[in-house]
């Protein structure tokens, strides 16, 4: 029997004026996913999470006001064979700068409705993006 390890994350759709989504890529890694990241032991929830990632990934603030719970999905993980990634997802505002920080390598602006060639982690490309398009 294999056994799958599960990863909980909190995971965040940012979008612009044009409705594009927000996308990072980490150092070292190949496809593009939300940002966002684990819960720390004295995160107070979800948003705090996700506000405290969105700052050291990218240096913006995020507005806990409007945050809007998008579900919870899962896919295998992108950087950790044999995980399985298990995601809160929460649409928010947020205001810049969106620049890479910390792990963080690149950001991009997707069209969720036409991603193109882009590499994408499969719980973006599979359960997030198709939702927004
Ligand atoms: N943040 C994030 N992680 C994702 C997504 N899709 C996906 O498969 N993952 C995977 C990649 C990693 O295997 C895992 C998340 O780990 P992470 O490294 O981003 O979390 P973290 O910053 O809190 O971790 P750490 O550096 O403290 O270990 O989930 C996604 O859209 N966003």
């Amino acid at each position: 029997m294999t056994i799958v390890k599960s990863i909980h994350i909190v995971a965040a759709v940012i979008r612009d004026e044009r409705g594009r989504v927000l996308m990072v890529r980490k150092r070292g890694a190949t496809v593009w996913q939300q940002p966002g990241g684990k819960r720390d032991a004295d995160d107070a929830d979800d948003l705090h999470t996700l506000a405290r990632e969105l700052h050291e990934e990218l240096g913006c603030a995020m507005q806990r006001e409007g945050a809007r719970w998008l579900g919870r999905f899962s896919a295998p993980a992108a950087n950790e064979p044999g995980h399985v990634v298990e995601a809160e997802v929460y649409e928010v505002a947020a205001e810049g700068p969106f620049e890479p920080r910390a792990e963080i390598e690149a950001v991009c602006w997707v069209d969720p409705a036409a991603p193109g060639e882009l590499l994408i982690a499969r719980l973006s490309r599979e359960e997030i993006l198709p939702r927004l398009a």
